[in-house]
């Protein structure tokens, strides 16, 4: 298997959190996903005076991949301060293009703190199109 380009992910994550429209909570976040062909898509969190219509960075970033035409996706880069896993919503959502998916835990404050984990350890039990 080739290896992931770990240094190009958080490089991307990082760059992309600095978008970040978060006047609400703070919290900026910026993630990065890998496409099976190579290709990397970012996005940030995009907050909204209603609260309830924000939009995670993970799903930025997945939407991006996929308005660009690709849908299979390996790895995920997530960076925040503390380096915070995704959430349910998030981890739902990117294991519809990348049930087997690397994710990348990044602090923000230290980004020499990085974390790998799977989104299958995050989400057993997907639900998926199998299902349907
Ligand atoms: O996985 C997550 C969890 C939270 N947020 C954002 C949403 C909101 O803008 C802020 C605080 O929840 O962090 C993400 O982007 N990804």
């Amino acid at each position: 298997m080739t290896p992931l380009p770990v240094e190009t992910l958080r490089s991307a994550a990082l760059a992309v959190r600095t978008h970040a429209h978060a006047p609400y909570s703070k919290f900026q976040v910026g993630a990065a996903v890998l496409t099976s062909g190579g290709e990397i898509f970012a996005g940030c969190n995009v907050e909204n005076a209603s609260y309830g219509l924000t939009i995670c960075a993970e799903r930025v970033a997945v939407g991006a991949a996929v308005a660009a035409g690709h849908k299979q996706i390996v790895a995920v880069a997530v960076v925040s301060s503390g380096g915070h896993s995704p959430c349910g919503a998030c981890r739902q959502v990117l294991s519809e293009f990348g049930p087997a998916m690397e994710v990348i835990l990044i602090d923000a404050d230290d980004p020499t703190k990085t974390r790998t984990t799977t989104l299958a350890a995050l989400l057993p039990e997907q639900f998926s199109s199998g299902a349907l």
